[in-house]
């Protein structure tokens, strides 16, 4: 892979970004590309960006052997530079030059939404996969998949990885002879350019609510919005909830770039003006069935029944809808229909909704909810579904980001639990107590009861052990996430699937 700065130079120009340079060798072919001093730099180009960069870092970086850098700020260095009104566009364009422009062979689907992005992408990457074989990747929030061997699945660091990584796993997913990507885009993808100039194939909007404000994510809701509305304007086609908030916004965006017939709409029960209706038919533990039905003769002509009905191997209502989004991208990119339903059939998604009946303690979900819009929906979806159940729940809320969500935490559980154990979910540089206190505080201990165990292994096990029967027990917030976040380390944790059913091991041996 490599990169000539005269190339460089002309991107940069022809997207308005180049501010002044100073290159004594425009011929120059950098071998070598990086934003973290760090790292070897022989014969590379080095990008300085970030509130936090340090002008050590580049003279780390030059040390290293950098022989160019790139900054929005000119640094006082005896180096060729390329000043640059914004360093995290520049790294987007050129880390996608360098990588040898790998997204023009990809077919890409990319799913944005505040809640249910890694479903649908895992939904779409199932279909696909069983559509062409060996021939697709998938960028999500948990795992990063750049071809067909074990050896090329690796635990994701980022939902949407940085520019450079963004751009590097697409190169090695096309050199794994990948054609087709399903990728997760955040609003802070948007927000810090990690997919500045990149077009999508497919780009479908699932929903927005308030969720990632506040420092370090985005300063408004409509900071938010207008981030996620970006997938909308950089999408060729485009699927949108017809029931999301903002929706009109939302069609807006599409429509700055798309035609009305390459803009599909989706919806559950009776909705006017969409182009697919979802239904439910029935479910119980282990699946959903639902009915997917086109309601405009654009949706027709992508199906040439009006009607299928898809047995969904995950509960929840709200996945019927992330399904809906998955049928919906592969309809368009002319998936057989029996391919969609056996793929749904044995729909798995690590860390959400995953359950486990056990023979005396009632029924255990393991679910990524995580603030007061997706624990609402599980929630509700578990009552309507147990009326008679007691609804128990484990869960934690993360230091230093999602403030807000502690106290969706303690609106959520008074409307919906019965009792709750607070715990520690990724505190980073908060005390986990504090944490649970500003919890528990807005708790009603009238209908709920609760209790603190931070120790989350032992929240759990007294949880499962002080349940029996018909429980519903829900453990709640970390998915299968193997960490806990806490002072900048990843500290190791089982996770909680593995240590429910350890637990249970214990228990019922
Ligand atoms: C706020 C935010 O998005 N920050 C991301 C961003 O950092 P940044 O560009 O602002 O860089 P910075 O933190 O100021 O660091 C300065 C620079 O100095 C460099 N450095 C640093 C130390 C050193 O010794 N040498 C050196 O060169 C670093 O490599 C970096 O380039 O770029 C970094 C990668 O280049 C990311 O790791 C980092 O994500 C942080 C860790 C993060 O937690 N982001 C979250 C908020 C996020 O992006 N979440 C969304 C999902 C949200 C959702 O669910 O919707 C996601 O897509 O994952
Ligand atoms: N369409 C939806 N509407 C509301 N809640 C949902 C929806 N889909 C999933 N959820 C809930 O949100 C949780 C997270 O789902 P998922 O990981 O698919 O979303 P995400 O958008 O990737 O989340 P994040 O950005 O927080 O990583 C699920 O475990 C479930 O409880």
């Amino acid at each position: 892979m490599s990169l000539k700065i005269s190339n460089a130079i002309e991107i940069l120009k022809k997207h308005d970004l180049l501010v002044s340079s100073s290159v004594s060798d425009e011929n120059l072919e950098v071998t070598n590309i990086s934003y973290n001093s760090k790292e070897d730099q022989s014969n590379g180009i080095f990008f300085c960006k970030g509130n936090n960069f340090k002008a050590d870092y580049l003279d780390q970086a030059i040390k290293n052997g950098a022989k160019i850098y790139v900054s929005e700020k000119e640094y006082n260095k005896d180096v060729d530079r390329l000043i640059v009104k914004s360093a995290s566009k520049a790294l987007a364009l050129l880390s996608a030059k360098y990588y040898g422009n790998p997204e023009d062979d990809l077919f890409i689907v990319a799913f944005t939404g505040t809640k249910g992005k890694t479903t649908t992408s895992y939904f779409t990457y199932d279909i696909l996969k069983n559509a062409y074989p060996k021939q697709v990747g998938l960028f999500s929030t948990v795992d990063r998949i750049v071809g067909p061997n074990p050896k090329d699945e690796f635990k994701s660091d980022l939902t949407t990885p940085e520019s450079l990584e963004l751009f590097r796993d697409m190169r090695r997913c096309v050199d794994n002879g990948l054609k087709y990507l399903v990728m997760e885009v955040s609003s802070q993808a948007y927000k810090k350019n990690r997919v500045y100039g990149l077009k999508f194939d497919i780009g479908g909007f699932l929903n927005i609510t308030p969720d990632h404000i506040g420092p370090n994510e985005h300063p408004t809701y409509e900071d938010y919005l207008n981030c996620k509305k970006q997938l909308m304007i950089n999408s060729k086609v485009n699927i949108i909830n017809r029931q999301t908030d903002d929706y009109d916004k939302v069609y807006a965006a599409a429509k700055e770039t798309s035609d009305d017939k390459d803009i599909y709409r989706f919806a559950k029960n009776e909705v006017a003006d969409t182009d697919f209706s979802i239904r439910n038919k029935e479910s119980n533990l282990n699946d959903s069935v639902f009915t997917y039905t086109a309601e405009s003769d654009k949706a027709e002509d992508l199906q040439d029944k009006g009607e299928y009905t898809y047995d969904l191997g995950l509960v929840g209502d709200f996945n019927e809808l992330n399904a809906g989004a998955a049928i919906t991208a592969a309809k368009i990119m002319g998936v057989k229909n029996e391919v969609i339903v056996e793929s749904l059939k044995v729909a798995f998604v690590p860390g959400r909704m995953e359950h486990i009946n056990t023979n005396s303690h009632g029924t255990i979900f393991i679910d990524y909810a995580h603030n007061y819009a997706s624990m609402n929906a599980l929630l509700s979806f578990l009552k309507r579904e147990y009326p008679k159940s007691k609804i128990k729940v484990v869960v934690g809320s993360p230091g230093d980001k999602g403030v807000s969500r502690r106290a969706g935490f303690s609106r959520i559980l008074n409307e919906l639990a019965d009792s709750a154990i607070l715990t520690t979910d990724d505190p980073g540089f908060e005390d986990p107590a504090d944490i649970c206190k500003q919890i528990d505080e807005k708790i009603d201990h009238e209908k709920v009861q609760v209790k603190t165990i931070l120790d989350r292994e032992k929240a759990i096990r007294e949880m499962i052990t002080s349940s029996k029967g018909d429980d519903i027990i829900v453990l709640a917030a970390k998915g299968n996430d193997a960490y806990q976040k806490t002072k900048g380390v990843d500290v190791p944790y089982a996770s909680d699937p593995v240590v429910a059913r350890k637990i249970l091991k214990d228990i019922e041996d």
